[in-house]
């Protein structure tokens, strides 16, 4: 089984709850979303990045470990679109797991019953040009219940821009409570969007996320580290 890889490195976690843990990444390609902040536009297309076979991405994941190592990260583009080579490669590692994930895919999840950790976003419609759909929504709502029910550990993400709207985080955040009987016990990541030039002048905004959000979900609000340190 083969798939295509974008790139594997070895970097310090930048966001989310592992923040600061060494991880090795796996970048896979494609992505079925195209979220107008997204930082890795080189990753949407499924035709960039090499194909490469769970053997010869298991060596390149060894010569990169290192005695720090806390977890291997597969990300992309959005990695549930390649669940099966995912499956196999948790099932080839001791390292803990985590995956990177916009939630879309909730009937791929039932193929990582022994993933450890994942890191779901949660996605605002006016992220979006005019490629919104509700089932986005719906589809990360059924995510969040499976990763649950498997028993994973689970935060959710949400990336923020100095434009985006309070009430659509409340409708949004309402929703998603309205359908998960332990929603406050979800850690849930503000994220603002990079670049961080944004923020300036903004940053009050930052405590209008938190607070409506923390009406919801047990909320944290980190920037991307990598960013600050200028590592990948
Ligand atoms: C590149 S995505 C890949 C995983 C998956 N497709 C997703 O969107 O969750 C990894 C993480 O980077 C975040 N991200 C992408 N562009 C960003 C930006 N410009 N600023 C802050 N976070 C960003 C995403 O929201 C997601 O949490
Ligand atoms: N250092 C570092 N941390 C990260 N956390 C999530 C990332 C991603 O692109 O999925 C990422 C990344 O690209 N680099
Ligand atoms: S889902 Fe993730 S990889 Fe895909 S466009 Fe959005 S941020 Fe980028
Ligand atoms: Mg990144």
């Amino acid at each position: 089984m083969d798939a295509p890889i974008i790139e594997i490195f070895s970097s310090i976690q930048g966001e989310g709850l592992l923040i600061g843990e060494r991880q090795i990444f796996v970048r896979l390609a494609g992505c079925n979303l195209n979220c107008t902040y997204c930082d890795t536009k080189n990753s949407q297309s499924a035709n960039v990045g090499t194909m490469m076979s769970v053997n010869q991405v298991l060596e390149k994941i060894e010569e990169l470990s290192t005695p720090d190592l806390g977890s291997i990260s597969y990300t992309g583009g959005e990695p549930m679109l390649h669940a099966d080579f995912i499956s196999e490669l948790i099932k080839k590692t001791e390292t803990k797991s985590l995956l990177e994930t916009n939630g879309t895919l909730p009937k791929e999840l039932t193929k990582l019953e022994d993933l450890d950790w994942a890191s779901m976003d949660i996605k605002l419609p006016e992220h979006f040009d005019n490629t919104w759909s509700d089932k986005i929504l719906e589809n990360e709502i059924s995510f969040i219940k499976l990763l649950i029910e498997q028993d994973t550990k689970l935060y959710c993400k949400l990336v923020v821009l100095p434009s985006t709207k309070i009430s659509t985080v409340e409708k949004v955040l309402k929703h998603i409570s309205s359908e998960i009987s332990g929603h406050m016990e979800i850690p849930l990541i503000i994220q603002p969007a990079s670049p961080l030039e944004l923020w300036e002048g903004n940053t009050d905004k930052l405590f209008q996320f938190s607070e409506v959000a923390g009406k919801y979900m047990k909320v944290y609000t980190i920037p991307q580290i990598h960013k600050f340190l200028n590592i990948e």
